[in-house]
């Protein structure tokens, strides 16, 4: 019997044979509804969030699976849409950013529904300050959201934390919650999540009826984990095998070489 070949781009083979490659379970791609985060899962880290870099193999396979999907491929990510959309330019994708403050149902569709006002000003000029404390620490504003970032100024962590806590205790009813992420300190509005993001993109065509698949690597991707058992989806982390999920990858290359072959094991289903 001729031996299947499954060609995965070189850039992006697989690295560890320890890596859990999640296929044959599941549905095909016209009944899926994918659902990646951007830092950590489909990009490696980078120093800055600026310096991120999307490799050339991975906008192809996002290109066709978009395409695969019927447009049923989202990203779900903390940062803005329109940051997204530099980033992967000129591709445009569905999405829900700023950790569930924006949604866009289609990469053309010019709307972009945010559930969340601008962030008070005073208030964003007290957080903006912060950044003072040490050189290095990098300011993200999205806006209704603010990110401090410490990555390369790790020593200031603790530093930025109390800062941000004597804010609050100062201005108790800012509505605003503190995300902890990568190296970043995120102040973004209270009661939007990336869960309740993706909740209301699931009541949307092309997403509704189709089973949810997510792919994320963060605490911030947490609350997405928790819902997917309720929507009859599948929840997969990367660099550590968090709670509930159905499986892990070790790295961003490991995802990017799944999401390939995903593409080549789908139109194997067809034929
Ligand atoms: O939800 P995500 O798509 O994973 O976005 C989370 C945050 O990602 C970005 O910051 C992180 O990635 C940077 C680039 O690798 C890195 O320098 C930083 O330390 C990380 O925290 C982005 O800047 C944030 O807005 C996102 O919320």
């Amino acid at each position: 019997m001729p031996q299947k070949i499954i060609e995965i781009p070189v850039d992006d083979a697989p690295h560890s044979e320890e890596v859990l490659y999640p296929g044959a379970e599941l549905p095909r791609l016209s009944e899926c509804a994918l659902l990646l985060d951007i830092d950590g899962t489909l990009l490696d880290l980078a120093p800055t969030p600026r310096e991120v870099w999307v490799p050339p193999d991975l906008a192809t396979s996002m290109g066709k699976l978009l395409q695969r999907t019927n447009g049923a491929m989202a990203l779900v990510s903390g940062r803005s849409i329109n940051d997204i959309d530099l980033i992967f330019a000129p591709m445009q994708f569905p999405a829900v950013g700023g950790h569930g403050a924006e949604m866009r149902l289609s990469g053309d569709n010019e709307s972009v529904a945010s559930g969340a006002p601008p962030m008070d000003k005073e208030l964003k000029r007290r957080l903006a300050a912060i950044a003072k404390l040490s050189p290095g620490i990098l300011l993200e504003d999205k806006g209704y959201a603010l990110a401090l970032h410490y990555r390369l100024a790790p020593h200031a962590e603790k530093a930025i934390y109390d800062a941000v806590s004597a804010i609050r205790a100062d201005l108790p009813n800012a509505p605003i919650e503190v995300l902890p992420g990568k190296a970043v300190c995120e102040i973004k509005p209270a009661g939007v999540t990336k869960a309740t993001g993706v909740i209301e993109l699931m009541t949307h065509e092309p997403f509704s009826g189709r089973r949810p698949i997510f792919i994320g690597d963060d605490v911030t991707d947490e609350s997405v984990f928790a819902i997917m058992p309720g929507m009859n989806g599948l929840a997969f982390s990367v660099g550590r095998r968090a709670q509930g999920v159905s499986g892990h990858f070790d790295e961003p290359r490991d995802v990017r070489a799944w999401l390939a072959r995903l593409l080549i094991d789908d139109a194997a289903k067809s034929k």
